[in-house]
């Protein structure tokens, strides 16, 4: 293993190349002598910073050029936010690992109040994600939601310019890039439940590619994995993109999993909610019987009306 340089495509925003480091620095820590390299990259999902993300549409926005990269050769691994990865992955390429979760939670980033009950009636929010936005609303019919795109760095401009009473972030995002202290409260998942995959750090890469995948394999997360699969079936049963009102998480306590979803119209008038919890080795079908109740439920009739 030693003389082999791994390269490892990443998007430039700061997030993104934080998780690139840190994944080369778990790396070198675990194979001493080994050698990464960045290749950074730049999405559509980056191009595009000024239409709100919802109206863009389009899966995989933020990491198809990398994965081109890797089936061009040009790279042997990337990085990706697992809430950023699509469910289906390009012929020839697979999801090899899943790191361990960081904190998984909306953050609430405010310069005037510490939490989201001391909000005015109604509190100007920025956020693009009609996730956040269902679930701001059921709480805050009146809040006016406004557009909010752009790296973390970026949305904290705004906020401090005066443009909202406050922004959801998710709390790894932050915490990676030392900004913690920018988080006023972090939302429980019954108030804010969280995307799925949020805070899951995932690495693609060939799936042939049998010595990066052993060599990845050390940096594997079970628990993470069992959790996230459980929220990514479920989002598969949902056909559901990142431009669509729908949150899911799971969590283990022991051997069981506990998983929660949700589907919610965009203005927060009605939100369907869903939990069940079972053995983990069931995770999957757990999280597609969610799904499944959330359509039956009148989820489908909601996530019908986003596609017309
Ligand atoms: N949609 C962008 C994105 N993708 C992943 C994260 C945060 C890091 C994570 O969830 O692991 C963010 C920023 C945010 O939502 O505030």
């Amino acid at each position: 293993m030693a003389n082999q340089i791994i390269r490892i495509a990443t998007r430039k925003s700061p997030l993104a190349l934080w998780q690139a480091e840190h994944v080369a620095e778990r790396l070198k820590r675990a194979f001493p002598g080994l050698e990464t390299e960045l290749v950074t990259m730049t999405t559509k999902g980056d191009k595009l910073l000024d239409a709100p993300l919802a109206k863009v549409g389009g899966k995989g926005l933020f990491v198809k050029e990398l994965e081109q990269g890797m089936l061009e050769g040009r790279a042997d691994i990337a990085v990706h936010s697992m809430k950023d990865v699509p469910v289906e992955f390009p012929d020839g390429l697979h999801l090899s690992v899943i790191l361990q979760r960081e904190d998984p939670t909306d953050a609430f980033v405010s310069n005037r109040y510490t939490s989201l009950s001391e909000l005015p009636e109604r509190p100007r929010i920025g956020t693009c994600s009609l996730r956040r936005q269902c679930q701001i609303k059921e709480k805050f019919p009146n809040a006016e939601i406004l557009t909010l795109r752009g790296n973390v760095n970026t949305r904290l401009a705004k906020l401090d310019a005066g443009e909202f009473d406050a922004i959801i972030l998710a709390s790894a995002g932050l915490i990676r890039l030392g900004m913690q202290h920018r988080i006023a409260a972090r939302l429980d998942p019954s108030e804010s439940l969280p995307a799925i995959g949020q805070g899951a750090i995932g690495i693609e890469c060939r799936s042939d590619d049998t010595v990066i995948n052993e060599l990845l394999s050390r940096l594997h997360d079970p628990e993470t994995h069992i959790c996230v699969s459980a929220e990514r079936a479920m989002n598969a049963r949902l056909k559901g993109g990142c431009q669509v009102p729908i949150a899911g998480f799971a969590t283990l306590q022991s051997d069981t999993l506990y998983m929660r979803g949700l589907v919610g119209d965009p203005d927060g008038s009605v939100i369907y909610r869903a939990e069940h919890s079972g053995p983990a080795e069931q995770a999957e079908q757990i999280g597609v019987s969610i799904a499944e109740e959330l359509l039956a439920s009148g989820g489908d009739k909601i996530l019908q009306a986003l596609l017309d």
